[in-house]
């Protein structure tokens, strides 16, 4: 297996004077998934069509697999891209072709015989969650579903990496998180290689191990999601995205709230809890094992669906570094907003 499944070196991408892409570098691990975030226009699509080798780069190179796609003769590229699935946000099929006949066209195109391309679809309708709707259009299925076969059309010919480009933009709360939840199982169980866009960070916080935040061209923050949900982010756009999406803080906390610790202070946490999950008895947990009280200063439903999230904002009783640790592991998407007098 490549280690490293893509390595993006210098890329740059223009049109006329405008620099769409400006010397990006970014690496990413078989197995990965990986979500890239930013404003519009901040160079996203520029990227995942270089990536796919729509697009060519004035500068810099990619390599796939090891293989340097910026230099490949266009009959050697289309090899490079069946390695490639493409997820669209508004899922681009066929309504001449039942469901099946979408998800086995690239296989047909390719010239695999009938037999192996309907083994296949059999197999990958299975995967997500569609069997049963082989012969239906797809103006008989809901957006959910359809962007099951999306999913499925892009997996046929069995790729290493899987590009997704807004794939739940189109989509309500709760098919985007069946959708997303989806896309997970798939990297566990093939451990595919994913790339993610969005202009959401809900849908980086719940399935994207690394994030990649772009501005005006450029990466602006490449690291673990894990640690910029913590707080880590360094760059005002990733901040941006981070609070943009946060429940307001009553003006009085706010108006009390330093970034560091002080004399007699404690701390003010975002949490971000699974009610289905053991998440929910973290705040117990933290009472009765570590006797820290937190007071809930406000509280939102993150997400809807079947699995629900809930943010909540809470200042606690007291902090050290056992609290602290407990915290971390127990909701890694644990956020330190600042810290307030502990008689706030
Ligand atoms: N073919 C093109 N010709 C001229 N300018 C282009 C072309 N493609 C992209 N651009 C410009 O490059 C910049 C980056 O565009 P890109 O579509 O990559 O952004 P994006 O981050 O994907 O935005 P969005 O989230 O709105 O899709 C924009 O300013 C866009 O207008």
């Amino acid at each position: 297996m490549v280690k490293n499944l893509l390595r993006v070196e210098h890329a740059t991408r223009r049109f006329g004077s405008h620099t769409a892409l400006d010397d990006v570098s970014v690496q990413l691990r078989s197995g990965e998934i990986l979500g890239i975030i930013g404003r519009s226009g901040a160079g996203k699509s520029t990227l995942l069509r270089c990536l796919n080798g729509l697009e060519r780069l004035d500068s810099g190179r990619i390599l796939i697999e090891d293989r340097d796609i910026t230099t490949l003769p266009e009959r050697e590229l289309v090899q490079v891209r069946r390695r490639i699935g493409l997820v669209f946000q508004h899922f681009n099929l066929l309504n001449s072709r039942t469901v099946a006949g979408n998800i086995e066209l690239p296989l047909k195109i390719a010239g695999a015989p009938r037999d192996k391309r309907r083994a296949r679809v059999a197999e990958l309708l299975d995967l997500v969650g569609l069997a049963g709707h082989a012969d239906k259009r797809p103006s008989q299925l809901s957006g959910g579903q359809k962007q099951r076969v999306g999913i499925a059309r892009a997996l046929v010919a069995d790729p290493a990496l899987l590009l997704c480009d807004e794939a739940t933009s189109a989509l309500d709360p709760e098919t985007t998180l069946s959708i997303l939840d989806l896309l997970h199982d798939i990297n566990r169980q093939l451990g595919l290689t994913i790339i993610l866009i969005t202009h959401e960070m809900d849908v980086i916080r719940r399935i994207a191990q690394r994030i990649l935040v772009m501005d005006h061209g450029r990466v602006v923050e490449d690291a673990e999601t894990a640690q910029v949900l913590r707080g880590a982010a360094q760059h005002a756009v990733t901040q941006a995205f981070l609070h943009g999406e946060t429940t307001p803080l009553p003006d009085r906390i706010v108006a009390l709230m330093r970034p560091d610790a002080f004399a007699g202070a404690v701390p003010v946490l975002r949490l971000a809890l699974d009610i289905e999950t053991t998440d929910a008895s973290i705040l117990s947990i933290l009472a009765h094992q570590y006797g820290i009280d937190a007071t809930m200063l406000c509280a939102r439903i993150a997400e809807g669906g079947a699995r629900i999230q809930a943010e909540c904002v809470v200042r606690l009783s007291g902090h050290d570094e056992k609290v602290m640790n407990f915290l971390h592991q127990a909701s890694p998407s644990m956020e330190v907003l600042g810290y307030v007098p502990a008689d706030s």
